[in-house]
């Protein structure tokens, strides 16, 4: 039998994260554990209040869990499919356990994730680096601070976004992103586009709330820059209709149940064209690593959850000079600090 194990872990952030609906000062998150024969797999669950989790749903889903994981961890299909009947939705609590088999399935053979995957590890992009939101003399200088890093993922959403692009571009050559967490209505969107269009931006990130395909469209209509979209990207059947609103999608382990279908995810989102961001939560090395394995396959890559907490317990995936450095250990290839 598979054994499961799960225990709350808190990561102190460097800085408090403000984003256009929240701030964050501690990301309250899990640890998994997946015991099978001498092999332990590890994953973690990074809940998000926003998609309806909290570190107590999800050790509450774990208990539930706990007999339905059967003897074979390598049939993760099946396994995850007998999840999805146990409880509905809860995708931090199933991408937690998900990683875990993969880490575990890894260990087993004795092979790094990516090369399971048939990937080349040094296909990776580089990750952008994230500025929450701050006065535009704040966020100019925590820019100054990231200069190791060659692309920025600004957060917006406020009443000063000219702002702080306007002081951000002033101190940095950096590329920019722009996220602004559905902050903005169509018609500020398309304003605020337009203005910061100017100061080379390289795309923007869920403009308006997840909902509103038509005001996406609508953006998308009204402006020079690419719209991906991250809280509207959630199920496999949100691609489809996206492909008609936007330009690509960030899709995070967090909000889909895991690297089983966020690998299906991937292949719909190719299959309509649509470019892919592999984005994240605050989430620790553990969460990291196991979404840094996929990067390969994508576009662009938002892994920076574990640079922004104090106290990250684990190692894995390393970043030099921006680009993501993937662990040549087996499973998630991650370990204890
Ligand atoms: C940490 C990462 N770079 C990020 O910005 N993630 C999310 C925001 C996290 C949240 O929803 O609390 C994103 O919007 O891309
Ligand atoms: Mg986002």
């Amino acid at each position: 039998m598979i054994h499961i194990d799960a225990k709350p872990i808190d990561l102190k952030l460097t800085t408090p994260f403000r984003i256009a609906r929240s701030v964050q000062h501690v990301a309250a998150n899990a640890e998994v554990q997946l015991t099978y024969g001498e092999h332990i797999g590890y994953g973690e669950a990074a809940p998000s209040r926003y998609y309806g989790e909290s570190v107590e749903t999800v050790l509450a889903c774990i208990s539930l869990f706990a007999g339905n994981l059967g003897d074979d961890p390598f049939v993760i299909d099946d396994i995850m499919s007998r999840l999805d009947k146990v409880i509905g939705r809860n995708p931090a609590a199933k991408a937690a356990v998900n990683m875990a088999l993969y880490d575990l399935v890894g260990k087993q053979l004795g092979w790094p994730l990516y090369k399971l995957l048939g990937l080349d590890p040094a296909r990776t992009p580089y990750t952008s680096f994230t500025i929450g939101i701050d006065t535009p003399t704040e966020m100019a200088k925590k820019a100054l601070l990231a200069k190791d890093y060659p692309i920025l993922k600004i957060k917006v959403g406020t009443k000063q976004d000219l702002e702080i692009i306007k002081a951000i571009r002033e101190v940095s050559s950096a590329v920019i992103r722009v996220d602004a967490n559905a902050g903005w209505t169509p018609k500020e969107a398309i304003k605020n586009i337009n203005a910061i269009a100017p100061y080379n931006i390289e795309f923007v990130e869920q403009p308006v709330p997840a909902h509103d395909l038509a005001g996406l469209k609508l953006i998308r209509d009204n402006v020079p820059l690419p719209i991906i979209a991250d809280e509207s990207a959630v199920a496999l059947t949100d691609i489809p209709r996206l492909s008609e609103c936007v330009d690509g999608i960030n899709l995070k382990l967090m909000k889909s149940n895991g690297i089983t279908q966020i690998l299906k995810m991937i292949h719909v989102a190719r299959a309509h064209d649509l470019k892919i961001m592999l984005g994240c939560m605050i989430e620790s090395s553990l969460a990291i690593t196991a979404a840094a394995h996929l990067t390969p396959l994508v576009d662009y890559a938002d892994l920076d959850g574990n640079l922004l907490v104090d106290d990250d317990p684990y190692t894995g995936v390393t970043v030099e000079q921006g680009k993501l450095v993937l662990p040549e250990g087996p499973g998630l290839g991650v370990k204890p600090r």
